[in-house]
């Protein structure tokens, strides 16, 4: 039984770009945080950053969208197609570094990163090493590995990580000031059968900030690996 069970990946990807677009709203007012740079990947996890930056269009922010590899699959075309009514820019490279932005959402790639950054991912990837504009990691920091985390050593730390889902291994290497947790689909059967344990979200929110005990998924804590759940012991209570 897969998390997704009965879903499409419309479903889940609206759901996840949702949720990101709400926990940058909890700790990155519009008034300050206005001039939004959303660094969008060739897969899913891509997918969720068009999601976000739409919602986060009609929730007040100006989105610009830096998007060099288009699949073209009706999913991804038809999700340019709601940013470009918007009128939300998308952007080159070269304004990427021109422009100052005031937050960084961080859609590059999730859970199916592998080896070393190619091209036309290795410019973007060191502005996010470099950037002084806080960085929201959708679903995994990009370039880090699902499990092990930052290995190949990209150098990238988000402010805030936002796990879609349930967290993943990578996320006890998370440094940054805000863990959230998205993707408010997963059914009690799910979460029992996998001990997910996922903390409950308030009120009708589609994210809940996660704390050290919050997250701590019970004494055996475990996380959703590429769809399978694996044990992890969490870091001491005050982390993040
Ligand atoms: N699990 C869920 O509930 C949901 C997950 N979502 C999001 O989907 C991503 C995973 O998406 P996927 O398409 O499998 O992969 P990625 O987006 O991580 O990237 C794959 C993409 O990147 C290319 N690539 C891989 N390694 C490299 C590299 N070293 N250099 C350059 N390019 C690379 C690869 O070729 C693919 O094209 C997950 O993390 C969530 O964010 C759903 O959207 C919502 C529900
Ligand atoms: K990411």
């Amino acid at each position: 039984m897969s998390p997704a069970g009965g879903f499409v990946v419309e479903q889940l990807m609206e759901l996840a770009g949702f949720s990101v677009a709400q926990a940058v709203t909890k700790e990155y007012p519009s008034t300050k945080y206005r001039q939004v740079l959303v660094c969008c990947g060739p897969g899913n996890n891509g997918g969720d950053g068009l999601v976000a930056a739409r919602h986060l269009s009609h929730f007040g922010y100006q989105p610009s969208i830096y998007y060099p590899k288009r699949p073209n699959k009706e999913l991804y075309n038809n999700l340019v197609k709601q940013c470009e009514n918007l009128r939300l820019p998308f952007v080159e490279i070269d304004s990427v570094r021109s422009v100052q932005y005031s937050l960084i959402i961080d859609a590059l790639f999730g859970f199916s990163f592998h080896g070393n950054v190619r091209a036309p991912f290795t410019d973007i990837m060191k502005i996010l090493a470099e950037a002084k504009a806080p960085i929201v990691a959708v679903d995994i920091p990009s370039g880090w590995d699902v499990e092990q985390g930052d290995i190949h050593k990209t150098g990238i730390q988000p402010d805030m990580l936002v796990s879609l889902t349930a967290p993943k291994l990578a996320a006890q290497s998370f440094q940054g000031r805000f863990h959230y947790l998205g993707g408010r689909f997963v059914t009690p059967d799910f979460d029992r059968k996998y001990q997910l344990n996922l903390p409950p979200y308030p009120g009708t929110d589609q994210c809940v900030r996660l704390t050290c005990m919050a997250a701590g998924l019970g004494s055996t804590p475990s996380v959703l690996v590429r769809g399978l759940p694996v044990p992890i012991t969490l870091p001491p209570p005050g982390h993040n």
